[in-house]
């Protein structure tokens, strides 16, 4: 049977990050997309120029407009954008009693802005993380939810069991900024550590020398969600994902004067761009 999945995110007008990059992933694995916007951003790959936000009932209706026609295998969310948003996204989800949720917290593009309120954290943290399946948040994002730096690899290993005490079922925390202080450069492995209250997992790769790196968290937890639409468990889920980003950066495209997308047609498309 056809699996589906949604993503509720944040629009990236440069196709590079957010629901663009959600939607391409879930279609370059064989997943039916369906999206619930909750902000539009005026973006490329140089930078956001301005966010504007959707209006909450607007988020509620596309939330109730899916979920009353489609029977849907997984969810993704990504930038969330403001308390009123999370609260209605918080009541969709309840109410439409959701399955297999992966919650990205996004909090700031790749450039350096914004793309969730300060005073959204609370929120985040008191109503949303409690009812993923998995939070994927990367160094710096794990830094501001436990106010505290989060920068070596045991800082990880300790921050992922911290983290799940929020009252998610498993945290993935990405590496894909971790540096080697001794060296002061970035790791050359890409190293995601996995804690699910139980096993602490490394997931690991060989870096990508390239800074087209616009998209990869967006990227990898649709992978991740697409997965679990297909049944498969939370460990093979995120080893399959981490297959998909490691080859969409591999792969990834010089489009634009900033750093360039995923790749996730790279079987299609010959060209890399300009
Ligand atoms: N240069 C790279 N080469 C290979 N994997 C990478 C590279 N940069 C990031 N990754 C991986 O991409 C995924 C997204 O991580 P990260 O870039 O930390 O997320 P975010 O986009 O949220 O900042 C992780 O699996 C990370 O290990
Ligand atoms: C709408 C939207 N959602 C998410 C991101 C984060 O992606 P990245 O960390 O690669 O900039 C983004 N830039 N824009």
């Amino acid at each position: 049977m056809l699996k589906k999945a949604l993503t509720i995110a944040g629009s990236d007008s440069g196709g590079g990050a957010g629901i663009q990059a959600d939607l391409k992933t879930f279609s370059a694995l064989g997943v039916y997309g369906l999206s619930v916007i909750t902000s539009i951003t005026a973006q490329n790959t140089t930078g956001v120029i301005a966010v504007e936000d959707i209006s909450p009932t607007m988020v509620a209706k596309q939330i109730d407009a899916v979920f009353s026609d489609i029977q849907i295998d997984a969810v993704k969310i990504g930038m969330v954008s403001n308390r009123e948003i999370i609260k209605v996204i918080v009541e969709g989800l309840r109410k439409w009693d959701v399955k297999n949720i992966v919650l990205d917290p996004v909090m700031m593009s790749e450039s350096g802005s914004r793309l969730l309120d300060v005073e959204a954290r609370s929120t985040l943290i008191k109503e949303l993380i409690p009812l993923a399946d998995i939070i994927t948040p990367n160094l710096f994002e794990a830094s501001i939810l436990l106010e505290r730096d989060v920068i070596t690899l045991k800082d990880m290993e300790n921050a992922v069991k911290e983290l799940t005490k929020m009252g998610c079922s498993s945290v993935l925390l990405k590496g894909g900024h971790l540096t080697d202080r001794t060296l002061a450069k970035l790791t050359t492995k890409a190293i995601d550590v996995y804690y699910d209250g139980q096993s602490l997992l490394r997931y690991q790769a060989d870096r990508v020398k390239t800074r087209n790196i616009h998209g990869t968290g967006c990227t990898y937890s649709s992978a991740i969600a697409a997965y679990l639409a297909f049944g498969f468990k939370m460990d093979r889920s995120i080893a399959r994902a981490k297959d998909y980003i490691t080859g969409a950066i591999q792969n990834s495209l010089n489009i634009g004067d900033g750093p360039g997308p995923t790749n996730h047609f790279y079987n299609l498309w010959k060209e890399k761009g300009e």
